[in-house]
């Protein structure tokens, strides 16, 4: 293949990963707004490079005419979670999605990779809209929490950097850090409850200082000048406590509505 060939050949690929991208930042922000709470934390993608797909069909003697169904992440996504449990809740959550199907899962998260790696893959087939048509393409959906991509991460860049001679000892010592950020994710699912009550009431809120503020500006949209600055006023005193937030929000609803009524009381 020369570069137009490649350049051609990525082409539906590359579409796929930026849709994907799309489809799971989009997934994330309906579940925050639905529920609170998204399994999500943030999403990746990437293209397989031509050296790197070459470099592996040649390591998984897979013939040039086989790429597509030989290489199973030339498309991949990448999705990482606060908790280990968020990882199993997504994984539902994509199998039962109907603009992809799941061809394979391999479970790393039980079963660790003798380099200490952690992580949930999951093949899928993607159909993609090309201007020839629909094409189905393979995509690779790792999935894993923050600590495990921390670790993989670093883990990546070093064998990078010793072209994957890395040095017994600095094995030795990856090893442990993935045994230690296994621990973290431990640690942090057992307080998992707690860190999720208090994002929701953190969320709470911010969404309330927000109304506040906007509620304020509509009453001076209302030439209501005297009562909103007393009202600002108030607010930058409580503004930190939860509960005058609620009176204050709940004092300037009625001043709206008086206003709405042109009611000066
Ligand atoms: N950092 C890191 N990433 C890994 C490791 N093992 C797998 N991965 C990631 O997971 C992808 C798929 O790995 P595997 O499930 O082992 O699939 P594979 O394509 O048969 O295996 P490879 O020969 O490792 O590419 C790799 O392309 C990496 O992105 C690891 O030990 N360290
Ligand atoms: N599914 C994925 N989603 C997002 N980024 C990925 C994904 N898989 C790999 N990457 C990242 O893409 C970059 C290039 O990786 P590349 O595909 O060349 O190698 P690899 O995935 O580590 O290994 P292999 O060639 O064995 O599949 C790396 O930074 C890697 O972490």
């Amino acid at each position: 293949m020369d570069g137009r060939d490649w350049k051609k050949f990525l082409l539906p690929y590359e579409q796929a990963v930026e849709e994907l991208k799309v489809k799971f930042k989009t997934l994330r922000g309906e579940l925050k707004s639905r529920e609170e709470y998204a399994p999500i934390e943030f999403v990746t993608g990437r293209v397989k490079k031509i050296s790197s797909v070459l470099e592996k069909a040649k390591r998984l003697s897979v013939p040039m005419d086989q790429l597509e169904s030989g290489i199973e992440d030339i498309a991949g996504i990448r999705i990482m979670c606060q908790f280990v449990e968020d990882t199993e809740s997504l994984a539902e959550l994509i199998r039962s999605r109907q603009d992809m199907s799941v061809v394979y899962e391999k479970d790393y998260i039980t079963n660790k990779k003798p380099s200490g790696y952690r992580s949930f893959h999951i093949i899928i087939e993607y159909p993609v809209q090309t201007a020839l048509g629909m094409k189905k393409i393979l995509a690779e959906v790792q999935i894993r929490t923050l600590a495990m991509n921390f670790w993989a991460t670093i883990e990546h860049s070093l064998n990078y950097k010793y072209k994957e001679q890395l040095p017994v000892e600095v094995r030795a010592r990856l090893s442990k850090a993935a045994e230690a950020a296994y621990q973290l994710d431990q640690e942090m699912s057992s307080i998992r409850g707690e860190i999720v009550a208090s994002q929701r009431m953190f969320e709470d809120n911010s969404n309330l200082i927000n109304r506040v503020l906007s509620n304020i500006q509509e009453l001076y949209f209302y030439h209501r000048v005297r009562e909103a600055a007393q009202f600002q006023l108030r607010f930058n005193e409580i503004w930190e406590t939860e509960e005058g937030l609620s009176d204050l929000s709940a004092d300037i609803e009625a001043a709206i509505s008086r206003a709405k009524k042109g009611d000066n009381n």
